[in-house]
C-alpha cells in the first residue's frame, strides 16, 4: 500500500482535528467568558468592534487565501458572535419610563452598554431584583432637600434583597413642554419630589397654573410630548428623549439639591476598605432607652452613624423599624462585633448590606 493511506485513515485523523477544534472553541468561549467578567468591573462594553475586525483581518491575513475566505469569515463570525453572546449583559432594572433620574444615576453607575429594563414602581423594581429576573435595580432612598424616599425605605421590608452599592447625582430640574413657550403651559406635571424641590419657582413664576403629580419625572415628560398644553418637571435626559424644548433650566429652590440612590441586588460586594453597612433594626419600644442601648452599642466602638430613619410597621400602630447607615463594612471585625450584639438586644435585626461609599467608587469616566 506504499505511504497511500485508506480513507478511515484520513477520517482517524479528520476526527482527531475535529476534537482539538471542538476543545479550542471551548477554550475560547472561557477566555470571552473571563474577558466578560474583568469588563463587568469597569463597566466597559462588551461588544468590541474593532477587537474583532483585528482578529479578521489577522486571520486572513496568516490564511494568506489557502482557506476560502467567505468560508473562514463566516465561521469566524459565527465563533465570535456566540463568544461576545456568552459576556452576559448586566440588566439593570429602574423606575421608569426612560429618562427619569434613576434612569441616570443607573447610566452613571452601570454605564451605557448595561442594558436597563424600565419598571412601573420602586415595589416593582425590588421585585425584579429579589425573582432574580435582573442582576441589579436602582432606586432612589434620599433626597438633599426633600429627605428620604418612603417607598423605598418600606420595600426593604417587604423584599428580600442586598445593598451592593451608592450613587449620589446632583439634581437640576428643568421646566420643559413641547414649543418651549411657557405661555403654552396649563399644567405642570412630575413626580411627587421634583414638584416640591421648585415649589417655590413654581408659586412665583406660575401662579395660576395647577400641578399635576404622576409617578416619575419620566412619565411627565412623556405626557408633555403628547400634549401641548403640559409643562413638565424632567431631567435633561428627558428632553432628548421625547423631543421636547427648555422653557427654563435650574428651577429648583434650592441649590446643592442631590439625590442619593442605591443599587440593589442579591450580594453584596466584598469589603473596599471605604464602606458603609445598612442596617434594619426593631426596637422594644416598651423599654426604657432601647434607642439609646443601640447607640451606645456603637458609640462605645467608636462607629460612626452616618444615617438613621424610622418608619412605621405597615398594620402594627406605633411600631416603627429604624434604618442606620453606619461606616465600615461587615467583614470589618469591630462592625462585626458591633453587629453581633445588636442582633441580640434588638427585637428584629436585619443585615442589608455592606458597600463602598459613593465618594469612593470609580464611574471610569460614565458620569
Ligand atoms: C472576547 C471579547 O469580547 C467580544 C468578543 C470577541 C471575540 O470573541 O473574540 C471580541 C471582541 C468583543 O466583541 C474581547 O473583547 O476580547
Amino acid at each position: 500500500m506504499g505511504d497511500k493511506q485508506t480513507i478511515s485513515e484520513v477520517r482517524n485523523r479528520i476526527d482527531a482535528i475535529d476534537n482539538n477544534i471542538l476543545e479550542l472553541l471551548k477554550e475560547r468561549l472561557e477566555c470571552a467568558k473571563a474577558i466578560g467578567r474583568l469588563k463587568d468591573e469597569t463597566s466597559r462594553a462588551k461588544w468590541d468592534p474593532l477587537r474583532e475586525r483585528e482578529i479578521y483581518e489577522r486571520l486572513l491575513c496568516d490564511n494568506k487565501g489557502v482557506f476560502p475566505e467567505q468560508a473562514l469569515r463566516s465561521i469566524f463570525h459565527e465563533i465570535i458572535t456566540t463568544c461576545r453572546l456568552s459576556q452576559k449583559k448586566i440588566e439593570v432594572a429602574y423606575l421608569g419610563p426612560e429618562a427619569t433620574f434613576t434612569h441616570l444615576a443607573g447610566v452613571k453607575y452601570f454605564g451605557q452598554s448595561a442594558s436597563y429594563k424600565a419598571m412601573e414602581s420602586i415595589d416593582e423594581v425590588f421585585n425584579e431584583v429579589e425573582k432574580k429576573r435582573v442582576n441589579y435595580g436602582i432606586v432612589p432612598v434620599e433626597n438633599s432637600i426633600e429627605g428620604a424616599v418612603f417607598s423605598t425605605l418600606d420595600s426593604f421590608m417587604k423584599y428580600n434583597v442586598k445593598i451592593c452599592g451608592e450613587v449620589q447625582l446632583p439634581i437640576t430640574h428643568n421646566l420643559v413642554c413641547r414649543s418651549g413657550n411657557i405661555e403654552d403651559i396649563q399644567t405642570v406635571a412630575s413626580h411627587a419630589q421634583p414638584l416640591a424641590q421648585c415649589r417655590e419657582w413654581l408659586k412665583k413664576n406660575l401662579p395660576d397654573v395647577p400641578t399635576l403629580q404622576v409617578f416619575s419625572t419620566g412619565a411627565a415628560a412623556q405626557m408633555a410630548a403628547n400634549n401641548p398644553n403640559i409643562g413638565a418637571i424632567a431631567s435633561s435626559l428627558a428632553i432628548k428623549t421625547y423631543e421636547l424644548q427648555v422653557v427654563v433650566k435650574g428651577i429648583e429652590d434650592y441649590q446643592g439639591n442631590t439625590t442619593r440612590f442605591l443599587v440593589i441586588g442579591n450580594q453584596s460586594p466584598d469589603r473596599c476598605g471605604s464602606d458603609k453597612t445598612s442596617l434594619l433594626l426593631g426596637l422594644l419600644v416598651n423599654r426604657p432607652g432601647a434607642l439609646n442601648e443601640v447607640l451606645t452599642v456603637l458609640a462605645t466602638r467608636n462607629i460612626d452613624l452616618t444615617k438613621i430613619e424610622s418608619r412605621p410597621i405597615k398594620g402594627k400602630q406605633w411600631k416603627y423599624l429604624f434604618f442606620l447607615d453606619i461606616a465600615g463594612h461587615i467583614d470589618d471585625p469591630i462592625i462585626r462585633e458591633g453587629c453581633d450584639i445588636l442582633k441580640q438586644i434588638c427585637a428584629y435585626y436585619e443585615w442589608l448590606g455592606s458597600y463602598p461609599r459613593a465618594d469612593t467608587i470609580d464611574l471610569g469616566g460614565n458620569g
